[in-house]
């Protein structure tokens, strides 16, 4: 469950008080999401997410991710903007964390997506990229490829040991390997940079929202597409790759953004660059996070499969 921060219905009422948007009736804390605290507000007039910020989330890169959303909304993409109280602020404060009203967006987090599905979330990324071609704002990737040998360690052999034999040595190889080939050269621009499935509503086979976008940043634009292939073609272990998947996702996009011959085979390295940055990020939260805590851990091992799945099937598998 991700309610860190808990909010009285009496702070939440005088926070609505400066909106206009209708009188508190209810607000329940949302189990899913692993950075945030997040509420489903209902009030007289309408439904709306509140989000207070913690962990990860810095307050002075809100300003950035708020332009982006209002910057896709306004070009008519399903993204769900900060509303705008009546003085204009988007950026709150409650309970003492940043807090923002969210718009509600409908439809259901994906788990298991489809083909017909994933076909759908391709070609929605390539739109909202095509839609950032000309959003100004820049935020270096705090979670990209610089940072990933401190990550490391940080986390140190021991600790990474503890998690898996060997684990320190087999990220250390595969983050050689990624530095050394990475295609620094691609274009550069704004990306979501954790488009897994669980950040996208659907509603049926179409797509009616991308949400969570705090680690959104500027990078290596197929670097977007490279994260999510890592994490729509595999099941929840990393065990099983399912092609399908995988060509669909690149089809999807493939209509809105062609795909030369180069940035297919560029996807394999920088999908291996993904699944060392959410490995990291997940070995860090494996062992920094009781055992007991509200909040799930995620499996960093699911990562070190999927990284050996890109190291043994090689640039083929975007062919
Ligand atoms: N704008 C929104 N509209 C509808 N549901 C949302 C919206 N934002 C978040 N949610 C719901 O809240 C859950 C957690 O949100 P998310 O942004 O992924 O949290 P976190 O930042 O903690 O990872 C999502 O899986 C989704 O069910
Ligand atoms: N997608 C990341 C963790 C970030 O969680 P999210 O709920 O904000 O998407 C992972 O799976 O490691």
């Amino acid at each position: 469950m991700a309610v860190y921060t808990q909010v009285s219905a009496e702070a939440l009422s005088a926070f609505l008080a400066r909106y206009d948007c209708g009188d508190l009736v209810s607000a329940k804390g949302i189990a899913e999401g692993v950075e945030n605290t997040n509420y489903l507000v209902d009030t007289t007039q309408d439904r709306f997410i509140l989000t207070l910020y913690e962990k990860r989330v810095a307050a002075e890169d809100l300003p950035f991710f708020m332009g982006l959303l209002d910057h896709l909304a306004a070009k008519g993409l399903a993204v769900p903007p900060a509303i705008k109280d009546r003085q204009g602020v988007e950026i709150q404060e409650l309970e003492g964390r940043p807090a923002c009203l969210i718009k509600f967006l409908p439809g259901v987090s994906l788990s298991h997506p489809t083909p017909a599905q994933a076909l759908a979330a391709g070609r929605a990324m390539a739109e909202m990229h095509v839609a950032l071609d000309d959003f100004a704002q820049v935020r270096i990737n705090t979670m990209g490829i610089g940072i990933w040998g401190e990550s490391l360690s940080r986390c140190g052999r021991p600790n990474m040991d503890s998690i898996h034999p060997g684990l320190f040595d087999r990220v250390a190889s595969a983050l050689t390997e990624v530095e050394r080939d990475w295609p620094a050269y691609l274009p550069v621009s704004a990306i979501h940079a954790d488009l897994f499935p669980d950040n996208v509503l659907m509603r049926g086979d179409e797509v009616s929202g991308l949400i969570d976008f705090y680690f959104a940043c500027t990078d290596i634009r197929l670097y977007d597409l490279a994260v999510m292939h890592t994490s729509w073609c595999f099941d929840t272990e990393g065990r099983n790759y399912d092609p399908a998947i995988g060509a669909a996702l690149l089809e999807g996009y493939g209509t809105v953004i062609d795909l030369a011959g180069g940035d297919r085979s560029a996807l394999h390295i920088l999908s291996m660059g993904a699944c060392v940055r959410f490995l990291l990020s997940r070995a860090w939260d494996w062992l920094n996070t009781p055992a007991d805590a509200l909040v799930t851990r995620k499996d960093p091992l699911a990562y070190l499969r999927r990284l050996e799945f890109y190291q043994q099937a090689g640039a083929t598998t975007f062919q």
